[in-house]
């Protein structure tokens, strides 16, 4: 296999590449733009005029979307897979990935759409080094552009997989896009309503891609995911990586669950208090008149809506962040 195949390898071992271009028996031309970062281009005749950035690893310890996009560079090196899209790789945090943690100092997923100007570190630094090489990829006009940040939770789901859809202002959510994702086995989307600061929002807002997190199932270490199934979703990145995805019809979402962020609970200081239990599940629902939280100053978050949910409860983020997301039921 081409030594540039062995993209995770490097990064594990914070290597440089000795040549950082290679191309395969197939004319596939790959390029190491730096750490944790691959650039793929097909031969010119091949080219489908699809763009597809698959990004893992934002948060160091969601290790099953690092092992599918090594099976999937791997595939690309040794000539089993044979690419006519254009693609860029990016494993998101690579020092965290080498020590097996969400984040070492802060949460990247928190310092994108500008964020990382107002802070410093190696983490701000490496969300804007992200963001140019997301900007770079994403220039050549009249081309497809879509972007999979592939994430895993810190707790257990009784919705396993599912995407968020970031928000920009008079952009409409796209049904092939949901339709798209229902066929690579994603089971809910949500869809947000205001523009994040996560690497999904970034391109969806600034580079005008399709743009998605997809939570795949529960953060594991390397070598223990055999729980978290993604099988149609390799199968659909397959197909579009090589340019032979099969058609679906954008009105059929085929039982897609859609919900919508109904309240952000943000946590404002240290008296901040979650009141679930640490091991409740994402979508679990909550009852109206349910007393969530309490912050200083009085501040209390109550259930008001019908058939609400929990996502992605966490009582432990920095004071100022999502600490939790209440969703409820929606339609496009
Ligand atoms: O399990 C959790 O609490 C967090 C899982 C996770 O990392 N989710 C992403 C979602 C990003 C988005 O809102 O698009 C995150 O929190 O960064
Ligand atoms: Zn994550």
């Amino acid at each position: 296999m081409l030594s540039l195949g062995k993209l995770l390898e490097l990064t594990l071992a914070g290597r440089e590449p000795t040549e950082k271009i290679q191309l395969t028996s197939g004319g596939v031309r790959l390029h190491w733009l730096g750490e944790g970062a691959l650039d793929v281009t097909p031969p010119a005749a091949d080219d489908s005029g699809f763009d597809l950035l698959l990004s893992a690893g934002v948060h160091g310890n969601e290790t099953a979307p690092i092992e599918l996009l090594d099976r999937l560079i791997q595939g690309i090196a040794r000539g089993h897979l044979k690419p006519r899209a254009r693609i860029l790789f990016l494993l998101g945090n690579p020092e965290a990935i080498r020590r097996g943690e969400r984040f070492v100092e802060q949460d990247i997923n928190r310092l994108f759409n500008g964020r990382h100007g107002e802070s410093s570190g190696f983490e701000a630094m490496r969300a804007a080094e992200l963001e140019r090489y997301a900007a770079a990829f994403f220039t050549k006009p009249e081309r497809s552009r879509l972007h999979y940040d592939l994430h895993t939770a810190i707790r257990a789901s009784k919705i396993e997989q599912f995407a968020l859809y970031p928000y920009v202002e008079g952009r409409k959510h796209s049904r092939q896009e949901l339709a798209r994702l229902r066929a690579a086995g994603i089971d809910a989307v949500l869809l947000q309503n205001k523009t994040g600061i996560t690497f999904s929002s970034y391109t969806y807002a600034q580079l005008g891609a399709e743009a998605f997190t997809l939570e795949l199932g529960k953060a594991r270490p390397f070598g223990s995911n055999a729980e978290v199934n993604l099988d149609r979703l390799e199968e659909r990145l397959h197909s579009l990586i090589e340019g032979r995805e099969p058609e679906f019809d954008g009105d059929r979402l085929d039982g897609l669950q859609l919900f919508s962020v109904a309240r952000e609970i943000i946590k404002h200081s240290e008296s901040f208090l979650l009141h679930l239990a640490p091991d409740i599940e994402n979508f679990s629902e909550l009852p109206v008149g349910y007393l969530l939280a309490e912050d200083i100053a009085g501040t209390r978050w109550v259930v008001e809506e019908e058939g609400a949910r929990i996502i992605f409860p966490n009582p432990k983020v920095k004071n100022g962040l999502r600490a939790g997301i209440l969703v409820v039921p929606a339609e496009v």
